[in-house]
């Protein structure tokens, strides 16, 4: 049987965290060949954003274009995208290609609080690709901002699911990094039920990437053609390890550890 392939359409970060990068390791770590198409370049590290350099909109069409007309991906996955000429210009390809399994990211602010995402941008984010997305992943101030209210309590983050899946999106799933409880509940809403995936908050700061690498993993299940409630139960064991297992590098906001979910199935089979 052919390999499962997947595209990321989304930002480069120069730190090797976040971005295409995150999301190219975690398609290879759970066994599916990654194919991307840069959005802008950052010089990012894990103290922060240095500058960001946004690509011409041919330049990302073109790199769609080729890699939709040779390798046919079997699911696509967006990111950082920057400005609204790049959004409205990823919805048509999109749409040109017919791809269904396509998991929206709507990447807004890094964690050290550079901006990611013009604010004119965020129309675009909700009329033109919300639409067109089988899931979309906002963390809890990303949601916020889409639908307009402020969700503090789980009530809220249901009525936030139901206003997203309004918009389009078939699946809906807002991460709970940003909440202060003890526990990490990822709420996920399919149209009819939501269900929750929780695990203990383990204490760190080395959490550049977490969103990136969550949503990557959701997409290389869909790529192996899993359902979303499998794809988000994976993505959640995955970035649990890559938590857990932190490598400890650099002075500020560090990385996740790609390699941690596939070492410990390793060890798992050992035995
Ligand atoms: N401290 C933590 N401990 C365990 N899991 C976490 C922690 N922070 C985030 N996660 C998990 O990482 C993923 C990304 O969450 P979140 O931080 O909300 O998104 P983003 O990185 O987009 O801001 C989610 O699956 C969430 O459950
Ligand atoms: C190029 C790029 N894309 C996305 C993020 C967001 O990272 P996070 O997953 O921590 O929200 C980032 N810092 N850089």
């Amino acid at each position: 049987m052919e390999i499962a392939k997947a595209l990321t359409i989304a930002g480069s970060d120069s730190g090797g965290g976040a971005g295409i990068q995150a999301d190219l390791k975690t398609f290879q770590e759970l066994d599916v060949f990654g194919m991307s198409a840069i959005t802008a370049i950052t010089a990012q590290n894990t103290v922060g954003v240095q500058a960001v350099y946004p690509l011409t909109v041919n330049a990302v069409t073109e790199q769609i274009k080729s890699v939709a007309e040779d390798l046919n991906p079997n699911a696509v996955k967006t990111g950082m995208l920057f400005s609204s000429e790049i959004i409205d210009a990823i919805a048509n390809e999109i749409k040109r290609y017919r791809w269904s399994r396509v998991v929206v990211d709507p990447v807004m602010i890094a964690k050290g609080g550079s901006s990611l995402l013009l604010e004119e941008a965020v129309a675009s984010l909700k009329d033109e690709l919300i639409p067109l997305a089988f899931c979309v992943t906002p963390n809890i101030p990303e949601a916020e901002k889409l639908v307009g209210f402020t969700i503090s309590t789980l009530e809220e983050r249901k009525q936030a699911c139901e206003a997203l899946y309004q918009l389009g999106a078939k699946n809906v799933v807002i991460k709970g990094g940003h909440s202060n409880e003890k526990e990490v509940t990822d709420l996920l809403f399919d149209g009819e039920t939501f269900h929750l995936f929780s695990s203990p908050r383990t204490n760190t700061n080395h959490t550049h990437g977490t969103g990136c690498t969550f949503g990557a993993a959701i997409t290389a299940e869909l790529a192996k053609g899993k359902s979303i409630y499998e794809a988000v139960k994976k993505a959640k064991d995955f970035i649990g390890a890559a938590i857990e297992d932190s490598l400890g590098l650099g002075a500020g906001h560090g990385p996740t550890n790609h390699m941690a979910y596939r070492k410990r199935k390793v060890q798992v089979n050992d035995y």
